[in-house]
């Protein structure tokens, strides 16, 4: 979690008193009096990792079975979409062949959520992961996989409920090994 300083505290609290007061409601009634000290708390937690560039909570360790490929699947993930500020949320799938070293596989879900807690866009939010799965563990071959729902489209806007997004990265071996690519991406389709 995020610790805001005093200032920041108080810009936040603020900003929320004054939405509250903008969109026609009361800030003073008993239903949202706490409510600024709530949303700063719960931006504490969803935008806990704003302004990172780089992840640094994993672990490495040495592999020789450098040939097989390694995939994690199915992690939840739930972001800001940094246009509307709205959530956006689903899953990701990783996979990588090593070279010579393996990342602790709980990693891989703590990469996407430190990934997740700041504003973005989803194809934004692809290339972060990967880019940071490459800068880590300098694999062979790399593919991440995100599908999503946004509620910028959903709540608001053009209204669809439901609609799922993908956005996909495939690099080195994950692309043109085509046994590698169509075993992850018939995978992550079957799911
Ligand atoms: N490519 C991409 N677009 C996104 C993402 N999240 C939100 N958007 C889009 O950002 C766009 C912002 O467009 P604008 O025309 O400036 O905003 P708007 O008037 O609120 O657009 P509508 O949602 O169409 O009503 C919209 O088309 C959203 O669907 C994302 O993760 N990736």
């Amino acid at each position: 979690m995020k610790t805001f300083n005093n200032e920041q505290i108080l810009k936040l609290q603020t900003g929320v008193t004054d939405l509250l007061a903008a969109i026609g409601d009361d800030p003073d009634r008993s239903g949202v009096i706490e409510t600024p000290e709530r949303v700063v708390k719960a931006h504490a937690e969803i935008f806990a990792h704003t302004g990172e560039t780089q992840f640094s909570d994993y672990k490495l360790f040495d592999t020789t079975q450098d040939a097989d490929m390694v995939v994690v699947e199915g992690i939840p993930f739930y972001s800001m979409c940094e246009h509307h500020l709205l959530p956006f949320f689903g899953t990701v799938d990783v996979s990588y062949v090593p070279d010579g070293e393996i990342i602790g596989l709980s990693k891989v879900p703590r990469l996407v959520d430190w990934a997740s807690r700041r504003p973005s866009v989803q194809e934004n939010l692809t290339h972060l992961i990967a880019d940071e799965m490459q800068r880590i563990v300098h694999p062979k071959g790399l593919a991440v996989n995100v599908t999503a729902r946004h509620m910028c489209m959903e709540m608001r806007g053009i209204n669809q409920p439901g609609t799922q997004t993908n956005t996909s990265i495939y690099r080195d071996l994950l692309k043109t090994d085509t046994f590698l690519r169509d075993s992850f991406a018939r995978r992550v389709s079957q799911r």
